[in-house]
């Protein structure tokens, strides 16, 4: 017999809100309620909530985007509930249904309730996780880009925006025009010194809209830093099958997310914020150092994972992992250069962080997959992994690895154009034509020409000379060989 998992679940097996959800009241709006979100912050907001405190400071997820209907819908029709499995690597699973979104809002068809929202004392954080690409930012500058047609349309019509910058934006006006101050807002997206690109772009936006508002914004919105970590994958028929047959609940889109977790933020809510640190949030003054140690080795070995797997025939990670060539590159990238881009990390023992990454990657249970990396690559390399190698290039030390990476990351995409990565295996990037006919283009040297995501990088002869000796060697000798060679 399954149940709803928006029923009562107390005669379940299935650890479910003990606190009264009917107590509880919203404090964050969040733009973004993908898998990420609801495996993380959600997450942690919900064992605040069991463990006796945060009743209010529960979530009202608003999505932007028109495909975001989807989650409109699961939510409602859940009141807000999900099933989080965590998935370890010995097979078994640890089930618990989510209570923290207590409302979900869709932008594109009730952007009044969603301006209510954000005009409402009580919100005082107003957190995001909208990818990395979401930020309207050139990639290959990484500025606010207000040539963006979105950011055109979205002056154009505060009233019913497209971003969920225009509604952060008009959001804080309208707060301003009412007196009242502004609240916090908090990026939890993968990017370096994710609240100072958030808060680049929302000034940005602003100005394009009044120079007035943008300084007030500029001056007085706070917009902290903080670095998230929790491997999430993208939910598969199997996994809503696998809750329904063992543990008995209904539900449209459980999240499966690996053991570990981690947050880390810096402490600068002006108007408060949860206790989370009582559920292992650090709080910190200064996450820099953490973000890009978690950026240039978890998310760029991430990135090489899939560009040396793929063309390898792998689709899941625990198992391009297995291959001994694949495991040690990136074992070598991360020690010879993404480390070595790092500063001081107090507290941090980097080797047990490197090898518990290799672990983590390991795990059996959590069927990630390489096109869910490979999601995006442009701006995720250039997130990642051209900064590590732009700096090691000033430094005058190595760039061979990442050289390499993206010799990998160009052949990639030339087996996505020559139709050998074909179907569910090609990855959504909405820089793909780009990158496909830069890949296919007969001038191997095409690929890093491409302005918006190497800029001058592209242009730079010690990193063009690796990168096509890679290049050929990957050609001529198949990714086995090219591994062999570029690890000596
Ligand atoms: N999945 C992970 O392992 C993981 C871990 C750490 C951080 N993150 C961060 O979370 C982000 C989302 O990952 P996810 O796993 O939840 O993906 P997902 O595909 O499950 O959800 C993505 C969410 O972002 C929204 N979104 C995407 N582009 C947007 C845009 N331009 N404007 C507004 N909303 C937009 C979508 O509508 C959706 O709600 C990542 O890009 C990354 O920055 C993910
Ligand atoms: O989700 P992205 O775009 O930041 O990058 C893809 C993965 O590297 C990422 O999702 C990791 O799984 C995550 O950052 C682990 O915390």
């Amino acid at each position: 017999m399954s149940v709803q998992v928006s029923e009562d679940l107390s005669g379940t097996s299935v650890s479910h809100p003990g606190y009264d959800r009917t107590a509880a009241s919203v404090g964050i709006v969040h733009f973004g309620v993908g898998n990420f979100h609801r495996s993380h912050q959600a997450m942690y907001l919900d064992r605040l909530m069991e463990a006796g405190s945060g009743l209010d400071w529960g979530i009202c997820g608003v999505g932007v985007l028109p495909q975001d209907a989807a989650m409109r819908d699961v939510m409602r029709a859940q009141d807000g509930l999900y099933t989080l499995v965590v998935r370890h690597p010995d097979g078994s699973l640890e089930p618990r249904v989510v209570g923290s979104v207590l409302e979900y809002l869709f932008g594109p068809e009730d952007a009044d309730a969603v301006y209510a929202r954000l005009l409402d004392p009580q919100v005082r954080i107003v957190s995001l996780t909208v990818t990395e690409g979401g930020y309207i930012r050139n990639a290959g500058t990484g500025e606010f880009d207000a040539s963006d047609p979105a950011v055109a349309h979205d002056v154009a019509h505060l009233d019913a925006p497209r971003t969920a910058f225009a509604f952060v934006v008009e959001g804080l006006r309208r707060r301003r025009e009412a007196g009242l101050p502004p609240f916090t807002v908090l990026s939890c997206d993968n990017l370096q010194g994710n609240g100072d690109v958030c808060r680049s772009t929302v000034v940005g936006l602003a100005r394009e809209v009044d120079a007035d508002l943008a300084d007030w914004i500029a001056s007085e919105v706070s917009f902290p830093n903080c670095m998230v970590d929790r491997i999430t994958p993208a939910t598969t028929d199997d996994d809503r099958a696998v809750v329904a047959d063992e543990f008995g609940i209904e539900d449209r889109w459980p999240v499966p997310a690996e053991p570990f977790t981690q947050w880390i933020v810096e402490d600068d809510f002006p108007l408060g914020r949860p206790e989370l640190e009582r559920v292992d949030v650090q709080f910190v003054d200064d996450v820099t150092p953490y973000e890009l140690m978690k950026l240039r080795l978890l998310n760029a070995t991430h990135q090489a994972l899939a560009y040396t797997g793929a063309p390898l025939g792998y689709r899941l990670v625990h198992l391009a992992m297995e291959d001994d060539r694949v495991r040690r590159y990136l074992e070598a990238y991360m020690e010879q250069e993404g480390a070595p881009t790092l500063g001081e990390l107090p507290g941090i023992d980097l080797p047990a962080y490197m090898r518990t990454l290799v672990e983590r990657y390991g795990n059996p249970g959590i069927r990630d997959t390489l096109v869910r990396l490979a999601t995006d690559g442009a701006n995720r390399m250039a997130t990642f992994t051209l900064p590590a190698v732009r700096d090691n290039l000033a430094a005058g030390r190595q760039i061979r690895l990442g050289a390499f990476m993206v010799a990998a990351w160009a052949e990639y995409w030339r087996l996505v154009a020559s139709g050998d990565i074909a179907g569910d295996q090609v990855p959504p990037d909405v820089h793909a034509d780009t990158m496909r006919e830069a890949a296919a283009a007969e001038d191997p040297a095409a690929f890093v020409e491409v302005e918006a995501i190497f800029g001058s990088l592209g242009r730079d002869e010690t990193f063009r000379t690796e990168y096509l000796g890679w290049r050929r060697v990957v050609a001529e000798r198949g990714m086995h060989a090219a591994l062999d060679a570029v690890l000596g």
